[in-house]
């Protein structure tokens, strides 16, 4: 299910013109061509609203700099959006493990990440996430292993998915969650809220409230795109 707001944006700013003037002053003009290139191409998907945000994106790929990222792990990948801007900014010998359980729409974008060059830095795993985590904690080389997470798929296992990445993610690694106010539901009355949306829009605020007294990880709850919680690990 993918919605906009009422002013027709996807974004959380109240005005589409302020939007739109983050987009065009600061977004657009430093967004790499083939991630240009992989929205265009998801704009014929019926749900291309669940790519992730250029402007949230833009603050990912700051956090992956910032860290110096090489080993990063993302769940939930669809037409890979935040899969290119990931492998666009770690150096060529990064690695990113990459999980969805649909390859369909990973195939979509595949072409625009060979042309970028970058398809040697991505392991795919067509799985279940908590499965293919829990495989990648077999390995003790993984624990503790990994620089950057980010997590963009199923909201009722979120926690879940928290938990695994604690034991995968370094000291001073920082995990990504998209959807954290999940299509603004979350400050809603339940009355309100599309049944449909309401099964995740009980975990993200139960995740929410979980991640505020989480002390084993420094939060930040940003408003970019559907929220993203940014957590630096401790
Ligand atoms: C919101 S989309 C990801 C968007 C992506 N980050 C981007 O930038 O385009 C969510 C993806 O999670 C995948 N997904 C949902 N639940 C999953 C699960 N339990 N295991 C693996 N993949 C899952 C879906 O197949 C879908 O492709
Ligand atoms: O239906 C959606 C919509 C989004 C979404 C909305 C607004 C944004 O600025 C970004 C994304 O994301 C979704 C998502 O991540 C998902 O797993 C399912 C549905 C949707």
């Amino acid at each position: 299910m993918a919605l906009s707001n009422s002013n027709g944006s996807k974004g959380l700013l109240q005005s589409r013109e302020l939007f739109e003037y983050v987009l065009e002053t600061s977004v657009y003009p430093r967004e790499p061509e083939l991630l240009k290139e992989i929205r265009v191409i998801t704009a014929n998907h019926p749900q291309s609203l669940m790519s992730t945000s250029p402007d949230a994106g833009q603050l990912i790929a700051l956090l992956q700099k910032l860290i110096n990222a090489k080993k990063t792990i993302e769940i939930g990948v669809f037409t890979g959006y935040s899969l290119l801007l990931t492998a666009l900014t770690i150096p060529q010998d990064g690695k990113i493990t990459a999980i969805d359980m649909n390859k369909d729409t990973y195939e979509m974008g595949l072409p625009v990440i060979k042309k970028a060059g970058v398809e040697h830095k991505i392991n795919f795993i067509q799985s279940q996430a908590l499965s293919a985590l829990d495989e990648l904690l077999q390995d003790d080389e993984n624990r503790g292993s990994f620089d950057f997470a980010f997590v963009d798929a199923d909201k009722v296992n979120y926690q879940k998915y928290h938990e695994i990445l604690l034991q995968l993610v370094k000291v001073g690694g920082i995990i990504v969650y998209d959807n954290t106010l999940w299509l603004r539901t979350v400050a809603m009355p339940e009355e309100f809220v599309k049944e449909e949306l309401k099964p995740s829009r009980f975990y993200t605020i139960e995740f929410n409230k979980f991640l505020a007294n989480d002390d084993r990880v420094q939060i930040s709850q940003v408003p970019l795109g559907d929220g993203i919680t940014i957590c630096w690990r401790l």
